[in-house]
């Protein structure tokens, strides 16, 4: 009922014992909380909460407009949903050095097992984008060092994203993650590498986790979870895929509806009610309160 029981410093201790494991973890992002719900129940070993998600959610383009008080909020309203460690987006940090280290209290608060922060200038944009620019090495590890030096438990993963690829080469981020990693990262993630020979290069790089974006209709291709664990990635993840595959229903129901001037033809391909039920557990809750689940849904709802 409610929210989840397990401490967020269980989480993060699990998340660090899981990224050290040796497996390839596979993270798809959460929309809203049901969704955070489903992607647990369906087994997977945590949720990303995606900037370009939020952004969404909001609107607005991923050009570095939301906030740290609209991610860190969304942050929490997930983390506290789920008994796996959640992954955040933390853009550039959201300010200068002292702000990012605020921002690394906040998300601490929020509960949630680690965040990213990226080497892009201010404003950020989508790391599948042309035309971005990423700060010098200098500016780049000091980040994750005020990120490092902020935290107060010190299993909260600090991860490390590069955007330098896209503007400088495979060996410009090779130097960069070298560079990341003294500056105390804790993990890397290489946006929008190319290949399968480039996480290769990457993996040889360091020996931090490593993390791949498997975003759709972005600069690289898909890869299986099995191509990816061949080539040393340890978590996956799958940003923006669920809010895609949910606005793709949501037009064909709209455009079903438009023409038909009903759902019916609809209905089979939506969530039941008693799943959304299950999902939210109603049924929990009738511990605290048993007027709260005391009808009964017959089984095609
Ligand atoms: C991972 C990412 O930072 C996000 O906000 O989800 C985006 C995803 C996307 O836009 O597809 C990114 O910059 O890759
Ligand atoms: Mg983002």
């Amino acid at each position: 009922m409610l929210y989840s029981a397990v401490p967020a410093q269980q989480k993060r201790a699990d998340f660090r014992a899981a990224l050290a494991s040796g497996k390839t973890l596979q993270f798809p992002g959460a929309f809203n909380g049901v969704s955070a719900k489903l992607i647990q129940d369906k087994g997977f070993d945590g949720v990303y909460v995606s900037g370009a998600v939020t952004s969404a959610d909001l609107g607005l383009p991923d050009i570095g407009l939301t906030t740290l008080s609209e991610m860190s909020l969304r942050a929490k309203q997930i983390a506290r949903l789920v008994d796996v460690p959640v992954l955040a987006d933390a853009d550039t940090g959201f300010g200068e050095m002292l702000n990012l280290a605020r921002t690394i209290q906040e998300f601490e608060d929020a509960g949630v097992a680690g965040i990213h922060i990226e080497d892009q200038v201010n404003p950020k944009r989508c790391g599948h984008l042309d035309g971005k620019a990423v700060v010098d090495e200098h500016t780049a590890t000091q980040r994750i060092a005020s990120a490092a030096r902020a935290r107060r438990d010190s299993n909260f993963v600090i991860m490390a994203r590069t955007d330098i690829r896209a503007v400088e080469g495979l060996p410009a981020t090779l130097d960069r993650i070298r560079a990341l990693e003294d500056a105390g990262a804790d993990a890397i993630f290489p946006e929008a590498l190319m290949s399968l020979d480039e996480f290769e290069a990457v993996r040889a790089a360091t020996s931090l986790p490593i993390l791949a974006n498997m975003t759709e209709f972005g600069k690289g291709q898909l890869y299986t979870k099995q191509q990816l664990h061949d080539v040393g990635v340890n978590l996956v993840i799958y940003p923006v895929s669920l809010l895609r595959a949910a606005m793709g229903a949501a037009e064909r129901a709209l455009d079903s509806l438009r023409s038909h001037g009903t759902l019916e033809s609809e209905v089979g391909n939506m969530q039941t009610r008693s799943r959304l039920y299950e999902l939210l557990d109603y049924e929990g809750y009738n511990d605290f309160d048993s007027s709260i689940f005391n009808f009964k849904l017959s089984p095609d709802q």
